[in-house]
């Protein structure tokens, strides 16, 4: 197979294609089998275990009806003669199989639901453990709705198959052998007729399990479309009430609504005839057991209990078949949700921790931040944003990034954290390339604070924490001092306990900005980036943040992006970007100052105007 074929499939490629080609259909079950392998492999002995406990169980179930047919035509006749001993065994024994059928499948279930549990719960930590390190140009493309209808819906869905499926399996194909065997020794011909019925059952079972691969694919799709409308709408509920998207939202979930519906109409129809078919084979043979069975009774070619036997085994045997349609059901369901989740896993994260990684030199005043040709674009057949960039920063300086909206500030503010790693060319740190320094060591030397200011459900102490899990209290609240946060944390109820609520809603924008530039505060890192992290603030309070932030910005490099020119002023170099390079370089006062008036000063006097 070629790279291209490999392309339409690899990782989630092939997600959210209907049809599927024969082999890329093969191929993905293969992955989702391969899968399914690795969980249930290490937990081989405790599945064996429950396999035996359910093989007991049948055997003494199978007991039963034989039992019956010996009390009928040896028991009772013996006991009429006076003889009770044969119909106390047969009663003895049918109590005693009953009541050991039903002691293993507690057993069985305890056993069997441990097994489940664990597979689960391994399936799941993989998924999370491999989605948070999924690179964030993977969590770009593939939403947080898809990701939570993995670890959630489709993990479900092996659930239903571990739990009922697979005992429905068990059950059905111990119970039809055993009780073909029983009816073959119990007499031949009438046996031969019963499993004649088999051929018609198989086949349906061939038609459904093709059948219902394709409808179970159909509606897993289906529903994690659901999810995700679902998680998005949530999401950005303020967004969805301030536009009233409501009506729109509405009509989407209608049509996604719909699509299930279908996608379901067809599994259940499916499905529908499947089991009529069963049945009606079933009731069938039931009905020329019973004729030829009487006829042979009243001949004298057979005994009244081996054709109670016989009617009572029949039950059992068609029944179970059911819960084949049960297990084909669940399998195929499973196993489209398995060849999503394997989808994930397979997924190879884009920024990788090097192998061996090069240790940064001892920090001094901050460190040195070069990109090298670098060539930038999100995808490779996405534009170009960085066309070639070349760009040094001493150690210990503050650039300020600015120019037009879309021209790539944020872009390099996220090579310098590695978010990406650039095709082309190197972006390094005191001389050494970003994808040779371990993770950890990066994650510390660069920090970055944004607009957003993601807080996590928790204490203002927890969040500001984040960015030294080792600090006291007491560096802390010093954190949230120096950067001028400390007083309206102390005001908050319960100070600097205070829980924030999800993402911090208890605060408004500003006041979660202030809890981030603590929080960066406190990381003390070599590289602070700065990205529209004073939007949010009002004039007084930005006043207050960029008197604490020249004595924060003093001994570390900066790269500050900001549209409001007063931060801009405090930086040592500003750098104006346009289309991906760089068209001016100086000093604030430098650019100002520019002869032929050159697009920083523009800016500038633009500035000096709205505050005249
Ligand atoms: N995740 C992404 N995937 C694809 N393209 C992106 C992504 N982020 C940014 N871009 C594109 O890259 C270009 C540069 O974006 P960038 O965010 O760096 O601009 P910016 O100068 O920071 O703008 P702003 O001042 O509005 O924040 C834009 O054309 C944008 O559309």
């Amino acid at each position: 197979m070629s790279t291209t074929d490999e392309e339409q499939w690899r990782g989630v490629a092939a997600e959210d294609v209907e049809e599927l080609d024969a082999i890329v259909g093969a191929r993905l079950q293969r992955r989702s089998r391969v899968l399914l392998g690795s969980l249930v492999r290490p937990r081989l002995g405790t599945g064996l275990f429950a396999l035996l406990l359910v093989i007991a169980e049948n055997a003494l179930t199978l007991a039963g009806p034989v039992l019956i047919a010996v009390a009928i035509d040896t028991g009772i006749p013996n006991a009429l003669d006076g003889d009770t001993a044969a119909l106390a065994w047969c009663v003895g024994g049918y109590l005693g199989s009953g009541l050991g059928a039903a002691a293993l499948r507690f057993a069985f279930l305890k056993v069997s639901g441990r097994f489940g549990q664990d597979v689960l719960l391994d399936l799941r930590r993989r998924v999370f453990d491999h989605a948070q390190r999924l690179s964030l140009s993977f969590h770009e493309k593939y939403t947080s709705g898809k990701v939570i209808s993995r670890l959630t819906s489709d993990i479900d869905s092996l659930h239903d198959l571990l739990e009922d499926g697979l005992d429905g399996l068990l059950t059905a194909v111990l119970s039809v052998f055993g009780i073909a065997v029983v009816l073959l020794v119990l007499d031949p011909p009438l046996g031969l007729l019963v499993l004649a019925g088999l051929i018609p059952v198989l086949w349906v079972t061939r038609w459904f399990y093709l059948r219902s691969r394709h409808a179970y694919r159909g509606t897993r799709g289906a529903i994690a479309k659901i999810i995700v409308q679902f998680v998005e709408t949530m999401n950005g509920m303020r967004a969805v009430q301030a536009f009233r998207r409501e009506p729109r939202n509405e009509r989407i979930l209608a049509g996604l609504n719909d699509e299930f519906r279908r996608a379901n109409k067809t599994a259940l129809d499916v499905m529908a005839t499947f089991t009529m078919t069963v049945r009606l084979v079933g009731n069938l043979s039931l009905a020329l057991v019973l004729v030829i069975g009487a006829v042979r009774v009243v001949n004298g070619g057979l005994e009244l209990g081996v054709l109670t036997a016989f009617m009572l085994y029949l039950r059992r045997f068609y029944d179970p078949l059911d819960e084949l349609a049960m297990f084909a059901n669940s399998y195929t369901s499973a196993i489209a949700a398995l060849e999503k989740i394997s989808g994930v896993l397979e997924e190879r994260p884009t920024v990788v921790d090097p192998e061996s990684p090069v240790a940064l030199p001892a920090a001094g005043t901050g460190r040195a931040v070069t990109f090298a040709g670098v060539e930038f674009r999100y995808s490779p057949a996405g534009p170009v944003v960085l066309p070639e960039f070349d760009l040094t920063i001493p150690a210990g300086q503050t650039v300020a990034l600015v120019g037009a909206t879309g021209a790539g500030k944020s872009t390099l503010a996220k090579l310098v954290a590695r978010f990406y790693d650039p095709p082309v060319g190197t972006v390094a740190l005191d001389g050494v390339d970003l994808r040779a320094v371990a993770d950890a060591e990066l994650r510390r030397a660069v920090v970055t604070v944004t607009q957003e200011n993601f807080l996590f459900a928790g204490s203002v102490a927890d969040n500001i924490g984040l960015g030294r899990p080792s600090a006291s209290r007491a560096e802390i609240e010093a954190a949230a001092r120096a950067v001028g946060a400390d007083e309206f944390i102390r005001a908050l109820p319960d100070g600097y306990d205070t829980d924030v609520r999800k993402r911090g809603g208890r605060l408004s924008a500003g006041q979660r900005q202030m809890v981030a530039f603590a929080r960066a505060f406190l990381a003390d890192p070599a590289v602070l980036v700065l990205d529209e992290a004073t939007s949010s603030l009002d004039v007084p309070t930005e006043r207050a943040v960029q008197r604490a932030l020249e004595s924060v910005l003093a001994d570390r490099t900066a790269l500050i992006i900001a549209h409001r020119l007063s931060t801009v002023l405090i930086a040592d170099r500003v750098l104006v970007v346009e289309g991906g390079r760089v068209v001016e370089d100086g000093s604030p006062e430098e650019l100002i100052a520019h002869p032929s008036g050159g697009r920083f000063a523009a800016l500038h006097r633009t500035w000096l105007e709205s505050l005249a």
